[in-house]
């Protein structure tokens, strides 16, 4: 019989951890590169058994499983083995007049034991992806993924266990109640994926014991489509970045299209042929798409699909098979915008489109709601990229692709407002996960009178030059003159 997980489990467990990192098990270089190390060998060991428990969960391609997750999460580990020494060192940092003489750095400090709680859609990149972080920043850590990929969370549970030091390193399997009782634990840090509903719930929890949040939520993510663009590709990237990245239940992924009224009619025909062209006359047959991830989300995505002004605006797809749990790719054009296709995030393989008279007007759109993961344009137009990238607010922006940023370990990724705060990947994953201590190094040599009391006029017109680095003022005091 499997263990219920309790409340005093809950609290032994971050007892013990804490107990480690006291112990200082986790600071050393040499505990982090190990336990990275013992990152790849799962990659490499257990490729088969991740493929196998992803398509279990979500009938997800072999090709997305084995690049998307476990591709990725190499290279996370492989930048991360070969930069941690780099990552670990102490910044030097410049000192000023006021404190002259001193030596002054960043000292990156292991913030202590951290809990990560991660999604469905991406089980095994987005759990163990902040657990590199994390461990290279010296932390102990406790993951609890999500509960809707059963196969995969057993078997990051089963493959961690086996591989990663217990005594530091840690998975929780469970839903609400187990995520609940984790969350009244004191943590040093939460490392959420998931809604933003639920974010709200753990900033609430974390709230409490003052602990500090990264959120990475999702939201929608609108295309833009100037008509000054190579459409082809364009249609061939959109396609690979929603249907092409588990059927569209991705926080990146596309989740509307906004162009102009004449240009939609060449976008629409694209999308259709291209669409054809990947996945056949008949793409509720194709393997090369995951299925809708349980009975629930596939309701969720039909009521989108049934609602009044929504169902007879279907350009192309629609055909849906509840115990299969699949959707074909589906395109509806100028549904309502208070709908609830354009109020919700879809995360699905719906894609609307929505025609304006231009493209500010597109542009207009996005600054009118929340702002969203990530944002994209299609264009050739340099001045358009331009304003795009410094007008349209968003997690990240990509122009002329789609959820490719987040390939790229020199860029932060995480959301804005309403698509999250706080941001990883490559050296911001170890940030996420260090304090940033600030270390400055005094001597007993130049004591300077002139900040104790008694104070003068003297004093005073010395300290406020020094402190401003106002090189003749000091000259000036020094020298008598007014
Ligand atoms: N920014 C990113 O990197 C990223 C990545 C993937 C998904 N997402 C976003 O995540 C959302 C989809 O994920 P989801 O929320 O359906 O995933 P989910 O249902 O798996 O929930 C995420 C986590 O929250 C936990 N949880 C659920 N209810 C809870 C509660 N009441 N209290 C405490 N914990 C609870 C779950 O157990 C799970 O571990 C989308 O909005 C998507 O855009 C964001």
């Amino acid at each position: 019989m499997v263990k219920v997980f309790q409340a005093a489990d809950a609290t032994d467990l971050v007892t013990e951890l804490r107990r480690s990192f006291d112990d200082g098990v986790t600071r050393g270089y040499e505990w982090r590169v190990t336990q990275l190390k013992k990152l790849l060998l799962i990659c490499d060991n257990h490729e088969p058994e991740i493929v196998s428990a992803l398509h279990d969960d979500l009938g997800k391609p072999e090709l997305e499983s084995s690049v998307y997750e476990v591709a990725l999460l190499r290279n996370s580990i492989n930048l991360a083995v070969k930069q941690l020494k780099d990552w670990m060192a102490p910044d030097k940092a410049k000192t000023s007049l006021t404190t002259f003489p001193a030596s002054a750095e960043i000292v990156y400090e292991p913030l202590g034991v951290v809990l990560v709680i991660s999604a469905w859609n991406y089980p095994f990149l987005l759990s163990i992806d902040p657990v590199i972080g994390a461990i290279s920043a010296g932390n102990a850590v406790v993951l609890k993924p999500s509960e809707l990929a059963p196969a995969s969370s057993s078997l990051l549970a089963k493959l961690l266990e086996q591989y990663l030091d217990s005594s530091a390193v840690r998975v929780v399997e469970g839903a609400v109640i187990e995520t609940t009782l984790l969350l009244e634990q004191k943590w040093d840090k939460i490392f959420y994926t998931g809604s933003s509903r639920i974010g709200r719930i753990i900033m609430m929890a974390a709230a409490k014991h003052l602990t500090p949040v990264v959120l990475e939520l999702g939201g929608k993510s609108p295309v833009v489509i100037d008509s000054d663009t190579n459409l082809k590709i364009t249609a061939k990237r959109i396609i690979a970045g929603k249907w092409g990245c588990n059927n569209g239940q991705a926080c990146i992924s596309p989740d509307y299209i906004l162009t102009t009224k004449e240009f939609s009619p060449k976008v629409i025909d694209a999308l259709k042929q291209e669409l054809e062209a990947f996945y056949g006359k008949n793409p509720m047959e194709s393997k090369d798409m995951s299925r809708i991830v349980n009975s629930n989300h596939f309701d969720r995505l039909s009521k989108m699909l049934e609602e009044k002004e929504v169902s007879d605006k279907i350009v192309y797809g629609g055909q849906k098979n509840r115990d299969k749990l699949k959707i074909a790719p589906t395109i509806l054009v100028d549904v309502p915008l208070d709908s609830q296709i354009m109020s919700e995030e879809i995360f699905g393989p719906l894609l609307p489109i929505i025609t304006l008279n231009n493209l500010e007007e597109c542009f207009d759109v996005i600054r009118s709601r929340p702002k969203p993961l990530a944002a994209y344009l299609f264009t050739q137009n340099q001045k358009l990229k331009e304003r795009f990238a410094l007008t349209v607010s968003a997690g990240g922006i990509v122009v002329n692709d789609i959820a490719v940023h987040l390939a790229v370990p020199t860029l932060p990724f995480g959301g804005v407002g309403e698509s999250g705060m706080g941001s990883y990947h490559g050296k911001f994953s170890f940030d996420a996960f260090s304090h940033k201590k600030a270390v400055l190094y005094k001597s007993f040599i130049g004591d300077a009178a002139i900040r104790y009391p008694p104070y003068s006029t003297g004093k005073l017109r010395l300290l406020k030059a020094l402190v401003n680095s106002n090189i003749l003022e000091i000259f000036r005091v020094i020298l008598g003159l007014s």
